[in-house]
């Protein structure tokens, strides 16, 4: 079975390799919305795959680094599409949660699952 956990964190942002005139080179901001997918068997006694609680002591250090922050600033986030941040935050939690996916929602209509291939 799959669950998820949402987080959310603003940061600031500008795409540096988009086509000259493209609004997403202009310095901007988004309320950025995370949900960790994490895959596993549902334990008989407690009845979940992992405490949700779990999930989000993980994401707590990547939080940290990327709230209120200037994400082109952060090592490995020099052009931080959404697609980029979600291999990011991919590669972060991979050693500590069995993850199924990641999706990042850059706005209200727009983001990207990446799911480790
Ligand atoms: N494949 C991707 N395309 C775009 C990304 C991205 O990360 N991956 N990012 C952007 C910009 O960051 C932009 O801020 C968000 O895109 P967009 O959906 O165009 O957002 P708007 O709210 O400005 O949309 P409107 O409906 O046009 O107002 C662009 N593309
Ligand atoms: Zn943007």
């Amino acid at each position: 079975m799959e669950i998820f956990r949402e987080f959310t964190f603003e940061a600031a942002h500008r795409l540096p390799n988009v086509p000259e005139g493209h609004k997403c080179a202009r310095l901007h901001g988004h309320s950025y919305r995370v949900a960790v997918h994490v895959q596993g068997d549902v334990d008989p006694v407690t009845g979940w795959v992992m405490d949700f609680g779990d999930v989000k002591k993980a994401f707590q250090p990547l939080h940290e680094q990327l709230d209120h922050y200037y994400l082109n600033d952060i090592d490995g986030l020099d052009n931080p599409t959404s697609e980029v941040l979600a291999r990011w935050i991919w590669d972060r939690l991979r050693a500590t949660l069995p993850l199924a996916a990641i999706t990042v929602h850059e706005t209200c209509t727009s983001g990207c699952t990446y799911r480790g291939d």
